[in-house]
């Protein structure tokens, strides 16, 4: 006989009630690390608050989701054996597409929060951070936006959302980035004021606070639907599985509130700069390092490639720049010891292939500022001009997965891979730069 399917109902039928909150937090962008980092931290801190989710663009998440009533579960994969946990925060799940429930939640003076995880690509910037006014899904908003019909990007929607919410009249609100970009909540911020202004909609953002965040759990894709089923005798078609590991770094004002996410471990601080240089250098840099160099030598997983001695030492070259570039004050010393044991835990399967996703705009912002500090304090930046023409050969011989350089035009990457010889260091640091440079059509 087949487990039954977990619902709100089913659950507390078994005496194990999980009843939903209100909705007091809209998130965009409902896929895996969603679920294994907000939506986590909302139910562990246990104050009553409700997350309506919509994904980001398909819905195929909310199809699963939406019959369970928003809940999953959490399947926390140790080096050694799994943890199963039922997350009930999610209190409604919505595809993109359902856009008056959204600005409905948007513009009630109950929703106080509004967090986004839509992938670096979903922001639509250009390489100097501003709204990419030329993608065509951007200025199609643009189009919606003065037309009074539906943008379809997250930045679209947020712009539509605040403008509803100042008709309203419903008061001010946090936007909380929650994506792997320096700076997100500041990012995020002059792309909905760039398209505002461009659809007309200017001072809509005046009142909203944009929360920035560095967020941590390595949160491979697995859908492990059999073996939750076996562990838990529930049917769950949306399991997510993550790491026991998790960190959560904000900087803002919440002006309508907020969970107490500290109760969950979070820490909030007034200066991001230095845990979000040290995240996103270290731990995604290394990620990079190791999704090349491991691609390179036929390796499948991270916890593949830490076996690779080859790829060890080109990992920790590079990382002896980047911790130069972060700096004492976080430790990185002590960051890079816990990180090891982390990529190391050989039971998640966390793919180089989907690392290896959009990778000029990651090496733009992951591995050249270490490029330029090593260089700009005399060094040679062997280490992470190795990222590079690991980067440049993986181009070369075809070992990428479809969209590796679906972020910059292909002539660019053309340019660019036959540039790079990877005993020549000065064409390797030219490459480099043009990366800096490189616009993404998306
Ligand atoms: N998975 C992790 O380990 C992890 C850890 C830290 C941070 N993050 C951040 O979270 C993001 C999402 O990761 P995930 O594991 O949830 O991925 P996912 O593929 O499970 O979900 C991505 C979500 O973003 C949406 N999306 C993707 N591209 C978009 C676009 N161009 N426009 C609009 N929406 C778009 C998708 O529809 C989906 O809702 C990452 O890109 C990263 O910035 C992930
Ligand atoms: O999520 P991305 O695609 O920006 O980067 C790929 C990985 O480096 C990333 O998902 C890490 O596992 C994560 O950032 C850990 O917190």
């Amino acid at each position: 006989m087949s487990a039954p399917r977990l619902t709100r109902a089913a659950l507390a039928e078994a005496g194990t009630p999980l009843p939903a909150s209100p909705v007091r937090i809209v998130h965009i962008g409902v896929g895996a690390f969603h679920r294994a980092h907000q939506a986590w931290y909302t139910a562990r801190a246990g104050d009553g608050w409700g997350i309506a989710a919509f994904t980001g663009r398909d819905a195929a998440v909310a199809q699963r989701l939406a019959p369970q009533d928003g809940l999953y579960t959490l399947v926390e994969r140790g080096p050694d054996a799994d943890r199963f946990e039922v997350v009930g925060s999610i209190a409604e799940v919505h595809a993109s597409t359902e856009i008056a429930r959204f600005l409905e939640l948007f513009a009630s003076p109950s929703t106080a929060v509004v967090t986004v995880t839509v992938t670096e690509q979903g922001y639509h910037l250009r390489p100097d951070g501003a709204l990419d006014l030329s993608s065509p899904a951007i200025a199609a908003d643009v189009r919606a936006l003065y037309a009074g019909g539906h943008p379809t990007t997250p930045i679209g929607r947020i712009v539509r959302g605040l403008a509803e919410r100042r008709r309203a009249g419903a008061g001010p609100i946090a936007i909380v980035s929650c994506d792997n970009l320096p700076a997100n909540g500041d990012r995020l911020r002059a792309a909905v004021v760039d398209l505002a202004e461009a659809a007309g909609l200017t001072g809509v953002a005046d009142r909203a606070s944009f929360v920035s965040t560095s967020v941590d759990r390595i949160t491979p894709h697995e859908l492990d639907i059999d073996a939750v089923e076996r562990a838990t005798g529930w049917r769950d078609e949306a399991p997510v599985v993550t790491e026991p590991f998790s960190d959560w770094t904000l900087s803002g004002e919440f002006p309508a509130g907020r969970p107490r996410w500290e109760d969950a471990g979070a820490r909030f601080v007034d200066d991001i700069e230095p845990f979000e240089q040290r995240k996103l250098l270290l731990l995604n840099g290394g990620h990079l390092q190791l999704a090349f160099q491991g691609l390179l030598r036929g390796h499948e997983t991270i916890a593949d490639a830490m076996r690779d001695a080859d790829c060890l030492r080109a990992l920790d070259d590079f990382w002896a720049e980047a911790a130069r570039t972060v700096g004492p004050a976080v430790d990185p010393e002590a960051y890079c010891a816990a990180l090891r044991e982390r990529f190391e835990n050989p039971r998640i399967a966390h793919r180089l292939a989907q690392i290896a996703a959009d990778t000029v705009t990651k090496l733009r912002l992951r591995i050249v500022p270490v490029v330029e500090a090593e260089r700009a304090a005399g060094r040679d930046a062997a280490g992470a001009l190795s990222v590079v023409a690991a980067w440049s050969r993986c181009v070369a011989e075809g070992v990428l997965p479809d969209g590796a350089v679906r972020d910059a035009p292909a002539e660019a990457v053309a340019t660019l891979v036959s540039g790079v010889d990877a005993t020549d260091a000065s064409a390797i640091a030219a490459a480099a730069a043009t990366l800096k440079e490189s616009v993404h059509t998306l």
